[in-house]
């Protein structure tokens, strides 16, 4: 189990790349299993998670080639299917959370797909009913063995377009149904279909590979079946998560930094929700400029003067992913708010960890928790801590660089099973971090 020292209380500086984002890549890489054809795939991060797929798809037979820093190429022409019913899939395959994606693409080209229960963060319960049930509807048949929890879908005729009505706007479930009903004979329409900015890069890809989507980017997304798909170059864009926990770092640590390169136009809710925390987040061109918050920042309440209230909801609300630094920050802030995590129901229990720094939190109930900002009059206390899940693991990193004295975080895996590099680039820009194995 890794380990983070982190001496708080400096202010850092400086400018920061944000990383090629997660959640896409984990998609993006699942994709290249529809061709035979060469993929070239650029700003892939090189994080825990994103590895760990690459291993999957290269035992998988997909012949895989570094081109440069983040950038590979995939071809999928001679694949070894046996792998997917070895004992080593069944222990792979349920590392992260991004490798359920494999079964459309695989369901849609070999009219087969398993996956064993996938992982990723232990944040409540994340079902894949939205998955199967949007497979079933393409025709596919579906099995679930219990207890090895292995699902299995299985299409020998191969799949047929119809018209869906997703039960939730569900992130991976879109995207594996997308994969899926590429290749699928007719028409196919997704309704209530999820469209965060990785949705949309998915779609955009998938369309450069000659599949027939429209409505990409809203929640009907309508696909004309093709009888196969090519090669194509496709760009990872920046992490939004990341670039929301560079504003909240900023902020905490009242640091000046600059992040670069964010893709403005992509990152929906994010800069005004940081706002209303009262944090000047400032567009230069295409970079995010935060200022030093010398003199703190102030949470704005609504127009009629009632307590402020931030919450997730799907794209284009807010994403559930950043509340957890949102929560952080607003425990400096001056004023009052409440935190509210609709879609996970167990990603709030790490505020007892900033309770124990000083920070004043009430958790009303397991998605609800009511911060009330010290405005900088007392500093959290540096303390020992381990990191649940990999949003929790960031901001408690936030705390701690905040944080009078020096600050342990053990389990630092789950930060880097999403941020690249981590301690080596916020030493870049001042932070006195050391990582131990
Ligand atoms: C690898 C990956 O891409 N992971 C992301 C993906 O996970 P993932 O695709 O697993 O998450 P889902 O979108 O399926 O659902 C997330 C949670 O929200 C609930 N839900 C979802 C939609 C909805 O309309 N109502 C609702 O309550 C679900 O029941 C579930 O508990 O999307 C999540 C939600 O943005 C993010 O936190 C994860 O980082
Ligand atoms: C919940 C997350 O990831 P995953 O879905 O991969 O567990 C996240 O990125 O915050």
């Amino acid at each position: 189990m890794g380990t983070f020292q982190i001496e708080g209380g400096h202010q850092l500086k400086g400018s920061i790349q944000p990383q090629g984002a997660k959640n896409e890549a984990l998609q993006i890489l699942c994709a290249v299993l529809l061709t035979p054809e060469k993929v070239v795939i650029d700003n892939i991060p090189d994080i825990v998670d994103v590895n760990k797929l690459i291993t999957i798809l290269s035992n998988l037979g997909v012949k895989i080639q570094k081109l440069g820093k983040g950038k590979y190429s995939f071809k999928s022409d001679a694949l070894h299917l046996e792998y997917l019913e070895s004992e080593q899939f069944k222990k792979e395959g349920g590392g992260l959370r991004g490798s359920i994606m494999i079964v459309g693409p695989l369901l849609a080209r070999f009219g087969k797909g398993y996956i064993p229960r996938p992982g990723g963060d232990k944040i409540g319960r994340r079902r894949l009913d939205t998955h199967f049930e949007g497979m079933i509807k393409l025709g596919a048949k579906f099995r679930y063995n219990k207890e090895e929890r292995f699902y299995g879908v299985e299409a020998p005729e191969g799949l047929r377009g119809t018209f869906m009505l997703l039960d939730e706007a569900s992130v991976t479930g879109t995207a594996n149904i997308v994969m899926a009903a590429v290749m699928a004979e007719g028409e196919t329409t997704i309704y209530n279909a999820a469209c965060e900015p990785y949705l949309q890069q998915l779609c955009k890809m998938l369309n450069k590979m000659g599949a027939k989507i429209s409505g990409i980017g809203s929640n009907m997304l309508k696909i004309e079946g093709v009888k196969a798909l090519n090669g194509c170059e496709h760009s990872i864009l920046p992490d939004m998560i990341e670039i929301g926990s560079w504003i909240g770092l900023a902020a905490m640590t009242k640091s000046e930094i600059t992040i670069k390169n964010v893709s403005w136009n992509d990152l929906g809710l994010i800069p005004a929700t940081f706002r209303k925390l009262g944090i000047t987040v400032e567009k230069r061109g295409d970079d995010i400029f935060i200022p030093a918050h010398t003199e703190g920042y102030e949470i704005e309440t609504f127009i009629d003067g009632s307590f402020m209230t931030i919450s997730d909801a799907p794209w284009p609300g807010f994403t559930p992913d950043l509340l957890s630094i949102v929560l952080v920050v607003a425990t400096q802030a001056k004023g009052e708010v409440l935190i509210h995590q609709k879609m996970f129901e167990s990603r709030l229990f790490f505020v007892d960890k900033l309770i124990d720094m000083g920070a004043k939190i009430i958790l009303c109930d397991p998605h609800r928790a009511t911060v009330i900002g010290h405005d900088f009059k007392s500093t959290l206390k540096a303390t020992t801590m381990s990191s649940p899940d990999i949003r929790a693991g960031i901001s408690l990193l936030i705390a701690a660089l905040s944080a009078k004295g020096t600050s342990t975080i053990h389990n630092i895996e789950q930060i880097d099973r999403g941020y690249e590099n981590i301690d080596e680039r916020l030493r870049a820009i001042g932070a006195k971090i050391i990582r131990t194995a």
